[in-house]
C-alpha cells in the first residue's frame, strides 16, 4: 500500500472536504471482474452523520462495495453521489473521504504526530492550524501523550486508533472503515467499538463500516445493509434485522442457525416438524399446507430430558459460562443448534422446546 492510497482523500485543495457530514446515494451501483457479478446493482442512500454497516458472509462485496465508494476499484456501471454530486469519476485523493483499513498502515518511521498530520501537509494546510488539528484528533482517540513515539511502540489498539485521527483529521464527510478491529483481541474490539462510535457521534462525519461481524453491525450502526453474491438482501435499523430478517438467509446470517423444513397444518399456527408439532404465531401468516421453513437462535433453543415435543439426538456439547449450547440431529436428519442447562452428552435423546415468540417462519418453495 502506498500513500496515495492510504490517503484516499487527503490530498488536493480543491476537494478539500468540509466538516460535517455527507449525503451518499448509490445508485444502481455495478462492478465485474471478467465475468463475474462482484457487486450487481447496489441502490442505496446514507443520510448526512448516519452510521452504516455493511454487513455478509465472506465474499459478498462489501469490500467491493466500499473500495468503489473510496475510488480505489472503478465501477463498471452505475453512479455514486455524494451531496447530489456525482463523484464516482474523481481520483481516490479528489473525494475527500477517510479511510481505516483492517491492516493500520502507519507510516513506520514517522511519529504519530506526523503520520496524522500528513494528510494536511499534503492538503497544503498552514502548520499553525495543521498543528492544532492534530492536537485535537489525538484528543479524540486518548493519544496526545503519545504523539512523539513511533507506531512500532504502540499497541495494536493504539495504533488503529491513531489510523482513526489520521482518518478523521482531514475532515472527511465520508469515514470508510473496513473491519478496522479484526486484528485486535476480544477485549479491545469491545473497547475500540464503543471509541468509534463515540467519534463519529462527534465528528459528525458519515460513517460507512464494513465488518463479517454480527455483534458488531448490530452495537454500532443506525442502520445495517445485509449483502450475499453482489446484491442488498435487506436494509434496516438494528432491532429490524435482529427481531425481523426478511428472508430465511437473511436470518441465519444474523444467527438463526437452526433451519428446519416444515407443514402449515392449520389457521391457528400449527406447522409439522420432524416428526413433531409446534405452534407458533409466525406460522399464522402462511397457508394451510404450504411449505415453510422454521428458524430459530441457539438460545431459543431449550434442549433437555423430557418425552414429547421436538426429539433429536444431542451430536455434540460446550460449556459458554452460564449454559452449555451443542449441536443435536433431529428425525429428519437437520441439525438443530441448542441451548441447555445442564451437560447433555453426546448419543443422549432429548427434547427440544421453541421459544415460540422468537421462532421465525419463512415461505419454502415447494420442492
Ligand atoms: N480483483 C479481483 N479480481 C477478481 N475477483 C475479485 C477481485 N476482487 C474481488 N473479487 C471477487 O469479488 C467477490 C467479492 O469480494 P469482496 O472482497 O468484495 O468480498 P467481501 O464481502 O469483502 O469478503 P471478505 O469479508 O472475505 O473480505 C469475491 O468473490 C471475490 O473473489
Amino acid at each position: 500500500m502506498n500513500a496515495h492510497t492510504i490517503f484516499a482523500g487527503a490530498a488536493g485543495r480543491a476537494a478539500a472536504p468540509s466538516a460535517g457530514g455527507g449525503r451518499l446515494e448509490l445508485i444502481d451501483l455495478q462492478r465485474a471482474f471478467g465475468t463475474y457479478r462482484a457487486l450487481d446493482g447496489i441502490n442505496l442512500t446514507v443520510e448526512r452523520g448516519e452510521f452504516i454497516a455493511l454487513l455478509g458472509p465472506s465474499g459478498c462485496g462489501k469490500s467491493t462495495a466500499l473500495n468503489c465508494i473510496a475510488g480505489l476499484i472503478p465501477l463498471t456501471g452505475g453512479e455514486i453521489r455524494v451531496d447530489g454530486r456525482a463523484i464516482h469519476e474523481l481520483q481516490p485523493e479528489q473525494r475527500g473521504f477517510g479511510m481505516v483499513f483492517q491492516s493500520y498502515a502507519l507510516f513506520p518511521h514517522m511519529t504519530i504526530r506526523k503520520n496524522v498530520g500528513f494528510g494536511l501537509a499534503m492538503q497544503g494546510v498552514p502548520r499553525a492550524e495543521a498543528e492544532q488539528r492534530v492536537d485535537a484528533a489525538l484528543d479524540l482517540v486518548r493519544l496526545k501523550s503519545q504523539a512523539d513515539k513511533l507506531p512500532g511502540q504502540l499497541s495494536g489498539g493504539q495504533q488503529q486508533r491513531v489510523a482513526i485521527a489520521r482518518a478523521i483529521v482531514i475532515r472527511p464527510p465520508l469515514v470508510l472503515m473496513d473491519e478496522p478491529l479484526s486484528n485486535l483481541d476480544a477485549k479491545l474490539r469491545l473497547e475500540m467499538r464503543a471509541e468509534i462510535r463515540a467519534i463519529h457521534d462527534a465528528i459528525g462525519s458519515t460513517t460507512i463500516y464494513v465488518t463479517h461481524d454480527q455483534d458488531e453491525a448490530l452495537s454500532l450502526a443506525d442502520r445495517i445493509v445485509v449483502m450475499s453474491h453482489g446484491v442488498i438482501r435487506q436494509v434496516g435499523t438494528p432491532e429490524d434485522l435482529y427481531e425481523r430478517p426478511a428472508s430465511a438467509d437473511v436470518a441465519d446470517f444474523m444467527g438463526f442457525r437452526t433451519r428446519v423444513s416444515g407443514r402449515i397444518v392449520d389457521g391457528a399456527g400449527t406447522v409439522e416438524i420432524a416428526g413433531g408439532r409446534l405452534v407458533l404465531p409466525a406460522a399464522m401468516a402462511h397457508a394451510p399446507g404450504s411449505a415453510v421453513s422454521v428458524a430459530v437462535r441457539p438460545e431459543d433453543l431449550v434442549a433437555a430430558r423430557a418425552d414429547g415435543g421436538i426429539q433429536a439426538v444431542v451430536r455434540s456439547i460446550e460449556y459458554r459460562g452460564r449454559a452449555w449450547f451443542g449441536a443435536a440431529t433431529l428425525t429428519d436428519d437437520t441439525t438443530a443448534y441448542f441451548r441447555a442447562e445442564t451437560a447433555l452428552p453426546a448419543g443422549e435423546a432429548v427434547s427440544l422446546r421453541f421459544d415460540p415468540a422468537r421462532t421465525l417462519v419463512f415461505a419454502e418453495a415447494r420442492t
